[in-house]
């Protein structure tokens, strides 16, 4: 037993067994499970857990197992890997996909005029729009080959020999409003005519990107990836979009195996300002009926989700004691007696920023910046911070629940300030997480607005050597609020895990 395990008190250490003692922790780093396909590791525990972890494990503290979200997101996960066939049965019925390669803005931009409304020219007509629709309707997918492309290759393979991430997120964006479009307009519309109806598709949320398995074959060759997505759930004026990317097989008795799920939420919105509405949607057999019910429990466990925010609320009296415990066993380093350790990083240090500026090229109809070029820049921002604290190359595990509460307006400057939230204490593990928030800031005026914040789950290749620790009561409550929802991602794998 270590030293530091012998000195840590009681209810921070029973915390730290705890997560030692998870499940999902126990796979070594180049893990495989009970099926065939290689898992991502969310860490690993070589070590030996002494007597007094096993002892506390018995009686875990209640503070990773309070609260109900994550319990629904568990459910509402092992429902979507039994529906994955779903996914597939719609792609069967689909018809024709062909998609534009982005919707941009129209005509040349000028900062001081509005998206444009666009008049039908004389005599034209348009069908109308569908006032029902089925999930089929909306059913998107694009093949990405790179074992036949070299120039798709080079687009999507990064400078440290992996596939880009952020590349692939802002596809995703781009592949969720597809299917939203699709679902609003009617059958055989281009969706590059949209704006002639009056509205306009805005991505709301990302409610979940989880990576199931390595982007990299084991020779590592990057394999031909799917992403393809359909609607999932709709309110009055918004969509659900579910999204997989999975292997293309490459012979008729090879199964395709799913690398990530992910879910967007997007809003139809008017070109003349307001909410615009969308087709209802009727749900064709079991499986569909299933994945609707699953949107729905889904904004329900948001609006929950973010009532409990720590934003919002207090911690909970366990985390507040956690905190404490902490404080006082790391009195040396928050007194500055001594010189920092070598295995601690306090969370400040672990900062990476950046500055751009939004040009008109990446503009959506609107005329405000793209929600998935956004996530590619936090995405590339994110990774560079978790190599540089794990000094070791990283996979992306998880993207967490992520509002797109605020435009980015074009000409804006965009800041993006990035660091490690959480990283396990003790124990042997590879996972921890990073959060990058934007703002935008005029360029005139200095006025500085928060329009996100990304919550990234990494995997160092190598064990992690060192921690991170909050400083400031804002950064304790975000060491704490990264816990929270490392639970939840725990809960999500093993549910994909264990699901049939
Ligand atoms: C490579 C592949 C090739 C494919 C190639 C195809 C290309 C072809 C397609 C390209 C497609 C590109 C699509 C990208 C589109 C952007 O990238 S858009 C840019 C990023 N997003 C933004 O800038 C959005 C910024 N945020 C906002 O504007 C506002 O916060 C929002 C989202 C409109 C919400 O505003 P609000 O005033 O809160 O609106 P509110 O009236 O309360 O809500 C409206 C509805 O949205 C819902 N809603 C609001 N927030 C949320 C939320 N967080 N979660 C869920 N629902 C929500 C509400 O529930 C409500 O629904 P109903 O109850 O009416 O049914």
């Amino acid at each position: 037993m270590s030293s530091v395990w012998r000195s840590t008190p009681a209810l921070l250490r029973r915390q730290l067994a705890h997560a030692q003692a998870e499940p999902a922790q126990r796979l070594p780093c180049s893990c495989f499970s009970s099926k065939s396909q290689p898992r991502l590791p969310i860490a690993s525990t070589s070590r030996s857990i002494s007597s007094s972890s096993k002892q506390a494990d018995a009686n875990p503290s209640t503070l990773l197992t309070e609260h109900s979200v994550p319990q629904r997101e568990n459910e509402a996960v092992t429902r979507i890997t039994s529906l994955m066939k779903l996914g597939e049965r719609l792609a069967s019925q689909a018809g024709d996909f062909s998609m534009p390669a982005k919707l941009r803005g129209i005509g040349v931009y000028d900062k001081d005029r509005k998206a444009p409304l666009v008049e039908l020219e004389e005599g034209e007509e348009l069908p109308p729009l569908p006032q029902v629709r089925r999930m089929g309707d909306s059913y998107v997918q694009m093949d990405l080959l790179f074992s036949k492309d070299e120039s798709l290759r080079e687009q999507y393979v990064g400078g440290l020999s992996k596939v880009r991430m952020g590349r692939l997120m802002e596809d995703f964006d781009s592949l969720a409003g597809a299917a939203a479009y699709r679902y609003v307009l009617p059958d055989g519309a281009d969706i590059a005519t949209a704006h002639k109806y009056g509205f306009y598709l805005v991505t709301a949320a990302v409610d979940r990107m989880d990576l199931l398995r390595p982007l990299m074959n084991p020779d590592g060759a990057v394999p031909d990836l799917r992403l393809s997505g359909h609607v999932s759930y709709a309110t009055s004026s918004s969509i659900e979009v579910f999204l997989r990317m999975s292997t293309i097989p490459s012979s008729a008795s090879e199964e395709s195996s799913t690398i990530l799920l992910g879910r967007f939420a997007m809003a139809c919105r008017s070109a003349q300002g307001g909410k615009h509405p969308v087709p209802k949607l009727v749900v064709d057999g079991p499986e569909e009926a299933a994945i609707w019910s699953m949107g729905r429990e889904m904004r329900e466990g948001k609006k929950m989700r973010s009532q409990k925010s720590l934003q919002k609320t207090p911690p909970t009296a366990e985390e507040a004691a956690m905190l404490h415990e902490l404080f006082i066993q790391r009195a040396e380093v928050y007194d500055r007696k001594t010189a920092t350790p070598a295995d601690v990083v306090m969370m400040s240090d672990t900062r990476v920023n950046s500055a751009q500026l939004m040009h008109p090229q990446e503009r959506n109809v609107h005329n405000k910046v793209f929600g998935g070029y956004l996530m590619r820049l936090a995405y590339e921002t994110a990774y560079s911070t978790a190599c540089l604290f794990s000094r070791s190359a990283v996979t992306f595990v998880a993207l967490d629940e992520l509002q797109f509460a605020q435009p980015v307006e074009i000409g804006s400057l965009l800041l993006l300030d990035s660091k490690v939230t959480f990283s396990p204490l003790l124990g042997e593990h590879h996972s921890f997480h990073v959060s990058v928030e934007a703002a935008t800031c005029d360029l005139y005026s200095g006025e500085k607005k928060v329009t996100n914040v990304f919550h990234y789950t990494f995997a160092a290749d190598k064990p992690l050597q060192r921690y991170v620790l909050p400083r400031t009561y804002r950064q304790a409550m975000q060491w704490l609020d990264a816990q929270r929802r490392r639970k939840v991602g725990i809960e999500v794998r093993q549910a994909y895990d264990q699901a049939p």
